[in-house]
């Protein structure tokens, strides 16, 4: 174990000090050009260390999805890297959305470049994919942990065609999904406050498909903003206190700038309805 506190204590901590809510820092190129700049490496740049000053000082976890910076190429990666730098100098937790599942021990070069001690590119806790099989992932997990980070794993995704794997029937009755939170609760069994692996459930998942009783570990929430998901849909699918779920939402955020004074007052906003146990709807 390194000297880092765990993440899911981490993360508990950063959520009571500032909220539920996960930015998202998702450079669409449509959103670049709305803001006014090049579509190139520099307009990326102004836009994602722009948004990254304002969203990292007050939300408890930014997420920058990764895609959006590899599309540049190499001098996308080094934006991505200052991102993350920047973050987390912020004291925002850095979740970065690389959404990555392979072979065991090709997975443990993805573990060495995010989530392992002295990793390249060093983030609080990753997405990634059970797909290939949930043990394929159990490698990662445990050096993530070990190094007081975190993984994600998808469960059931926001996407509308999901559920045609997701939602599948194993042998025992539970959906593929299901199968997926059981196992991620099984390695956060007995810690506190929160385990240190989360899972992924879109905010627009209807509700009562899944149990969550027994994860004892975080959740995104994708969806809620620019998918539709409101959050009223947020309190049908977990519950009045959202205990552990980390709403998150990109676009309907990011589409406020390029004005920082406008991304703040828009943040807040998102904050201010999450925080409120009577609002129920966006
Ligand atoms: O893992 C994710 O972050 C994710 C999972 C999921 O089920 N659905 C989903 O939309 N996402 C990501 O969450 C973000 C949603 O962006 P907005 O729809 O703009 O809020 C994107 O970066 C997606 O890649």
């Amino acid at each position: 174990m390194s000297g880092r506190e765990r993440f899911g204590a981490r993360l508990a901590k950063a959520v009571a000090a500032r909220g539920p809510l996960c930015a998202g820092i998702d450079p669409h190129p449509g959103l670049i050009e709305a803001w006014g700049l090049p579509l190139d490496a520099s307009g990326l740049e102004r836009f994602a260390l722009s948004a990254t000053e304002v969203l990292a000082a007050q939300a408890a976890v930014v997420k920058p999805q990764s895609a959006f910076f590899e599309s540049f190429g190499a001098a996308g990666v080094r934006v991505l890297e200052r991102v993350v730098s920047t973050a987390r100098d912020a004291g925002a937790l850095v979740l970065l959305d690389v959404k990555r599942g392979d072979i065991g021990s090709t997975m443990g070069a993805y573990t060495a470049a995010y989530v392992a001690e002295g990793a390249a590119i060093a983030a609080d806790a990753i997405t990634v994919s059970p797909y290939l099989g949930f043990g394929s992932l159990a490698q990662c997990a445990e050096t993530a942990v070990s190094a007081g980070r975190g993984i994600f794993v998808l469960a059931r995704t926001s996407n509308p065609e999901a559920g045609e794997v997701q939602n599948a029937k194993l042998p025992d009755g539970r959906t593929v999904a299901q199968a997926i939170v059981d196992s991620v609760a099984a390695l956060n069994a007995g810690a506190e406050p929160l385990g240190d692996v989360g899972v992924v459930v879109g905010a627009t998942v209807p509700p009562g498909e899944l149990d969550l009783s027994r994860l004892n570990g975080p959740v995104l929430a994708p969806g809620f903003g620019a998918q539709g998901a409101t959050v009223a849909d947020l309190r049908a699918l977990f519950g009045a206190s959202l205990p552990g779920v980390l709403p998150a939402s990109s676009r309907d955020i990011l589409k406020h700038g390029p004005e920082q004074a406008a991304l703040r007052q828009a943040v807040e906003r998102v904050a201010e309805v999450l925080a409120d146990p009577q609002e129920n709807g966006q």
